[in-house]
């Protein structure tokens, strides 16, 4: 099939996040939630940000996305200051936000049609997109018709037709069951390589993080911060069936499980449940490894 540039003309924006901090109350209630955080997001590279859970995460992607102010520090588009939402940023959350109410075809119109572009150009892209993610012959499905991994690749599509300069993405693919969440890397990662569009994504899920990363953040603790940037130098195409045979990609997987191990554990002595979860889960996934 014809890649995605030849329908869609990317245009790659960049990212820069300075010295942020975000708290939320005041005096005795203020919490803060990001310390003095800076990384980039580089035009035209995936970056995938990893962190304990309710370490922050999501609160990044409403300060880069414009829906939240932080409480100090810059956060830059194309070297100009984020100063609210906009077309060039597009979000895909952890839930589905799929219309239950209209149609596959319908929901990845929406962007189109809400802009008044309801013309032949458009309507043929979202013929295009729904061929891309493989749900031609569900295009006029309703969402409870589709399963989990449909409707994310559904949720994909739609965002792709907006074509915003960075796609970020907040655990887009929590909630599937494992073959599926599988699945939707490999395809998600092809996606990605057709169009190079600048990407941050946000997972609490290591493998994912790795087998999806040109570069991976990993994230501290409440208040978060960068704790460390590593480069995922690993060739694309990747596919999974051989991916984390290789010796890089265990290297980074070692140092980010410990890394990651350290920041629950703190997080962990001070009582949450969550963070204890997270470092049974991890637990695991290093005896797996
Ligand atoms: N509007 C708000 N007001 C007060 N506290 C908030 C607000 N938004 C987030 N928080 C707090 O900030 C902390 C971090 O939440 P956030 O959702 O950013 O973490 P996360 O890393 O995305 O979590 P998860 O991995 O579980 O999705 C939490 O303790 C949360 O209660």
């Amino acid at each position: 099939m014809a890649p995605i540039t030849s329908k869609i003309s990317i245009s790659a924006g960049e990212m820069v996040v300075s010295n942020v901090c975000k708290s939320y109350g005041t005096g005795l209630f203020e919490k803060k939630v990001v310390k003095d955080c800076s990384f980039s997001v580089e035009r035209g590279k995936l970056t995938v940000m990893i962190g304990p859970s309710g370490c922050g995460k999501s609160t990044l992607i409403k300060l880069l996305a414009g829906f939240e102010k932080p409480t100090s520090g810059s956060i830059l588009l194309n070297g100009k200051p984020v100063t609210g939402p906009g077309r060039d940023r597009l979000v895909v959350f952890q839930e589905s936000a799929l219309f239950p109410w209209m149609t596959s075809y319908d929901n990845i119109m929406y962007g189109p049609i809400a802009r008044g572009e309801n013309d032949q150009k458009a309507r043929d892209l979202a013929e295009f997109l729904l061929d891309k993610v493989g749900l031609r012959d569900f295009r006029s499905k309703y969402p409870m018709q589709l399963s989990g991994g449909m409707q994310r690749r559904a949720e994909l599509a739609r965002a792709m037709i907006n074509n915003p300069e960075v796609m970020i993405l907040d655990e887009p693919f929590r909630g599937l069951d494992a073959m599926s969440k599988e699945l939707m890397w490999e395809y998600y990662s092809a996606l990605y390589e057709e169009s190079r569009r600048t990407t941050f994504f946000v997972t609490t899920d290591i493998d994912e993080a790795l087998f999806l990363a040109d570069r991976l953040i990993i994230m501290s603790n409440i208040p978060t911060r960068v704790r460390a940037t590593i480069e995922v130098d690993i060739p694309r195409p990747r596919k999974l069936a051989d991916f984390f045979l290789g010796d890089r990609a265990n290297e980074v997987k070692m140092t980010a499980l410990s890394l990651l191990h350290e920041e629950a554990m703190k997080s962990f002595s001070g009582g949450s449940k969550a963070a204890a979860d997270f470092v049974e889960s991890y637990a695991r996934r290093s005896q797996r490894a």
